[in-house]
């Protein structure tokens, strides 16, 4: 575990609102926030150039690929390109190999995360022994071990025997975790690499009907319902589990769901060129799940978002459609998508980016130190954003070991300037432009140039 830092962080303006104030951070926790202060003993000075300052964010639904898939992640690169996407903690999915599974994978994955300090890394466990949906893997053991595992999933498969669903669900209720389920009736998708729509049909793609996550939706609503537990829905997809979750909360039901910043922004209409860069798990839908996904998220329906980051090498992604590997990268685009989609139609306000970045994904999992208010006495996990700079997405300067971003030179608006885990800064961007007017700044562009990574 590496020290708690302090920092002055000056013109800042927590949540948007009103006008610029510094931010005091001794030993980890912010001490003073007001106009005018002056660093504390030994601190660095960040210049917050009357950015946006957010609670740090927390992603759900990460892919982290070590132990087994070193050269396209590992919890070191991993780690960074969620703090320079304003993350200060993560979720990292089980289904690594070995999976994980044992409270020996998630405690080494834990321990790699602290030794890396750039965030913090929670890893999932699996639901079943080696992801295979047969026998409860011990979850008990997870929960109990250093990394305190919280959060459980076969994620990139499904718990799809309902005898086993039930049982885990009987069984996190005992234990005080959460199951996210990854939403997909096998049988209904053999086969299937893209949405089963108009256009799958015409590109010759096999479909992945919304039937197949909706009909799992409602089975786990009802299997939660009678057990008595809750369940959390990974990137929900479709216009009708929106209605699915919102009848389910009418019920009393505790059931909460997660958004990815791409099923928010992309859809199939992208599939055209046969890149299999956009193929995904779920599948791209259509214009109208993209828009039901985005109202739902404004109006709490979806609780969250989380990026689903899945890196792949280039020989997984440049290939047929149909043998692309499903998965996308997330962490250092999620903001921007989430600006893009929710910010500039006015859905959401910084507050409401605030909330579904990082309050109700923390209350989801309870973490007590994160998606915490910025106010005193209150832990300095935080990030700063730039809301005016717009930026060109570029695979190579990511921090992630993949490249596979479906947004590959696409301008998107908000730039994350600065993230802080525990008051130490964990990136930084070079603001050689002292005057602060915005700009224009390319991911991983040269040091000294304006925009580069400190
Ligand atoms: N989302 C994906 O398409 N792929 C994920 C698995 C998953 O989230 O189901 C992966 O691990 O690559
Ligand atoms: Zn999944
Ligand atoms: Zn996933």
């Amino acid at each position: 575990m590496t020290a708690n830092g302090s920092v002055l962080i000056t013109n800042v303006r927590p949540y948007g609102d009103g006008d610029p104030v510094d931010v005091a951070v001794t030993d980890g926790e912010i001490t003073e926030i007001g106009a005018g202060l002056t660093a504390p003993d030994g601190a660095d000075t960040v210049d917050g150039r009357g950015g946006v300052l957010l609670p740090g964010f927390v992603d759900l639904h990460t892919h982290l690929r070590e132990p087994g898939r070193e050269d396209t992640e590992t919890v070191e690169s991993g780690s960074r390109a969620a703090a320079r996407g304003g993350y200060t903690a993560v979720f990292a999915m089980a289904n690594t190999a070995p999976v994980a599974d044992n409270a020996a994978i998630t405690d080494l994955v834990w321990r790699l995360g602290q030794d890396v300090g750039l965030v913090d890394v929670h890893p999932v466990g699996a639901v079943t022994v080696g992801l295979e949906g047969r026998q409860l893997a011990e979850m008990g053991m997870m929960a109990a071990g250093a990394a305190k595992v919280r959060l459980f999933s076969d994620d990139g498969k499904c718990v799809h025997d309902p005898v086993i669903m039930k049982r885990a669900l009987e069984y996190s209720t005992g234990l005080g975790v959460l199951i996210s389920q990854h939403s997909e009736d096998p049988r209904l998708t053999e086969g299937a690499v893209a949405h089963d729509g108009p256009t799958a049909a015409r590109l010759g793609l096999a479909g992945w009907p919304r039937a197949a996550e909706e009909s799992i939706v409602v089975r786990d609503a009802l299997l939660a319902r009678d057990a008595g537990a809750r369940v959390h829905i990974a990137h929900a997809s479709t216009e009708g589990t929106v209605e699915l979750l919102r009848w389910a909360r009418g019920q009393g039901i505790d059931i909460t769901a997660e958004v990815t910043p791409h099923h928010l922004l992309l859809d199939d209409s992208r599939l055209e060129t046969y890149d299999g860069v956009n193929r995904v798990n779920p599948p791209l839908r259509e214009e109208r799940d993209k828009l039901a996904l985005r109202r739902a998220l404004a109006d709490g329906v979806v609780d969250c978002v989380a990026t689903d980051h899945a890196p792949h090498a280039s020989q997984e992604k440049c290939c047929e459609f149909s043998q692309a590997r499903p998965g996308m990268l997330g962490l250092e685009t999620a903001l921007s998508v989430i600006v893009e989609t929710m910010v500039d139609t006015g859905l959401l306000d910084w507050r409401g980016v605030a909330r579904v970045m990082s309050e109700r994904p923390a209350q989801i999992v309870g973490l007590d130190d994160q998606g915490r208010p910025i106010a005193v006495g209150e832990p300095a996990n935080l990030t700063i954003v730039d809301p005016d700079t717009r930026w060109t997405v570029a695979g190579e300067g990511l921090a992630s070991k993949s490249r596979n971003t479906p947004y590959e030179e696409m301008t998107l608006p908000g730039v994350v300037r600065a993230t802080f885990l525990r008051g130490r800064v964990t990136a930084r961007r070079a603001t050689s432009d002292a005057a602060g007017s915005p700009s224009a700044v390319t991911a991983g562009s040269p040091s000294g140039v304006e925009g580069a990574w400190l």
